[in-house]
């Protein structure tokens, strides 16, 4: 197989990832929901460019976790599908790290879009 191939087939695998976590996984779909609300809300108050670059890092960062969230989870259920102690660790770390992202997130979302929406509503 040419170097050039190899190259084209992992992304190709990287898409197939990105099937199996939004097919399977309703976390990441409200994630994504949440993304695109964010999104919206962006243009809407026509954020400046830092902020969109602050907005658009957390959202990155958020389904990265969750896509590997999802993957540990896939791991843990093939290693044991009986209740472990050390599986219960690894899948509580893993949920972890999406609840520390998804709280940062939160907090740049209020810092960014604060201001915005309370002139909204006082004008
Ligand atoms: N194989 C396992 N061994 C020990 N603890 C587990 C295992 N699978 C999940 N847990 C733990 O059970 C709790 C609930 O996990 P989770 O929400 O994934 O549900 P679940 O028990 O796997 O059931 P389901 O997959 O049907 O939602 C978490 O603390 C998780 O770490």
């Amino acid at each position: 197989m040419s170097r050039f191939k190899k190259r084209i087939d992992s992304f190709k695998w990287a898409f197939n990832g990105f099937k199996i976590a939004f097919k399977g996984e309703v976390n990441l779909k409200i994630h994504l929901v949440a993304a695109a609300i964010v999104i919206a809300l962006g243009f809407l108050f026509n954020i400046g460019r830092y902020e969109w670059l602050a907005v658009l890092v957390v959202i990155a960062m958020v389904l990265s976790a969750e896509i590997f969230n999802t993957a540990i989870e896939h791991l843990a259920d093939f290693v044991s599908v009986e209740r472990r102690p050390a599986i219960k660790k690894v899948k509580d770390l893993a949920a972890a790290a999406v609840l520390l992202h998804a709280i940062i997130a939160a907090i740049v979302g209020i810092i960014v879009f604060s201001p915005y929406i309370i002139a909204y509503l006082k004008a």
